[in-house]
């Protein structure tokens, strides 16, 4: 039986209720959601394999999650670079950033070219949130995605996919199949379509949540922040 999945919607209102009467500041989320990106990385290769991951951001909170992840990764003994090229002047974001730059984690104009070099990407372009076409100045990044011959992450989605719909059938993310994908919270209906490794992360909703939005709480082991499940979220 493969976990229930949360729709778009779903998502933003959950999202909503945690932040609102749930009394969570969206530190605490980004921080847990991005912890857990930083865990299933681990678990797909660790540092001394391969050191070099180069992190691209978006402009929403999928993004805050990847430079929440790249700080992870940093003291975990990787050598993350950040691409974070549509930057908010919100104040969470600033400080995410100096962060980073603080313990000197670099930051590049070049996507594209960096791809090429790093051994594996993190994709924190767009999450719940994306819709419609591909808007500037992405659609080079998604289609470097599309092409990548370097392994890729992908956070609560392959960034240009429909959440509810799974993968565009034309434009910049054709063809785009990352190897492994981090669900937060719960997976999106587009797990359909995904056939990689598949990571459910983002552990801060209990049964009762749960249940009033219909997903279910993923079989998190012990203390760990991420939980393996197949494909299509079926438990392993
Ligand atoms: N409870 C959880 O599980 C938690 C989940 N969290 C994370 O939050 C994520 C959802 O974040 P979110 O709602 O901020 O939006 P997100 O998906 O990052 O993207 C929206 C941005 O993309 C843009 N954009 C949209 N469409 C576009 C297009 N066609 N072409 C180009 N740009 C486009 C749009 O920018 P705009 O164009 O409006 O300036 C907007 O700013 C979620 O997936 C998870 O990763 C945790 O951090 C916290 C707890
Ligand atoms: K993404």
């Amino acid at each position: 039986m493969a976990l229930r999945t949360l729709g778009p919607k779903a998502a933003a209102a959950l999202d909503e209720e945690l932040m609102s009467s749930g009394a969570f500041s969206i530190d605490q989320l980004m921080e847990l959601a991005g912890l857990a990106v930083s865990q299933a990385m681990y678990a797909l290769s660790p540092p001394s394999k391969t050191p070099n991951i180069l992190v691209a951001c978006g402009p929403g909170n999928n993004g805050g999650d990847g430079l929440v992840a790249a700080r992870h990764l940093f003291h975990f003994g990787y050598k993350p670079t950040i691409y974070f090229p549509k930057q908010t002047k919100n104040e969470l974001y600033g400080r995410l950033r100096t962060q980073l730059e603080q313990l000197k984690v670099p930051f590049t104009d070049d996507f594209v070219g960096e791809a090429k070099r790093t051994d594996w990407i993190i994709d924190a372009i767009f999450g719940f949130s994306f819709s419609g076409e591909v808007r500037e100045p992405f659609p080079a990044v998604i289609k470097a995605l599309a092409e990548s011959k370097v392994p890729v992450l992908a956070v609560d989605a392959p960034s240009s996919w429909n959440i509810d719909s799974g993968p565009p059938d034309d434009g910049p993310g054709k063809g785009y199949n990352p190897d492994a994908l981090i669900s937060l919270t719960a997976p999106k209906p587009l797990v359909k379509w995904f056939k990689g490794r598949h990571f459910v992360g983002g552990r801060f909703v209990g049964k009762e949540i749960a249940n009033k939005y219909e997903f279910d709480v993923p079989p998190y082991k012990g203390s760990d922040q991420i939980v393996e499940v197949g494909s299509h979220g079926e438990k392993l």
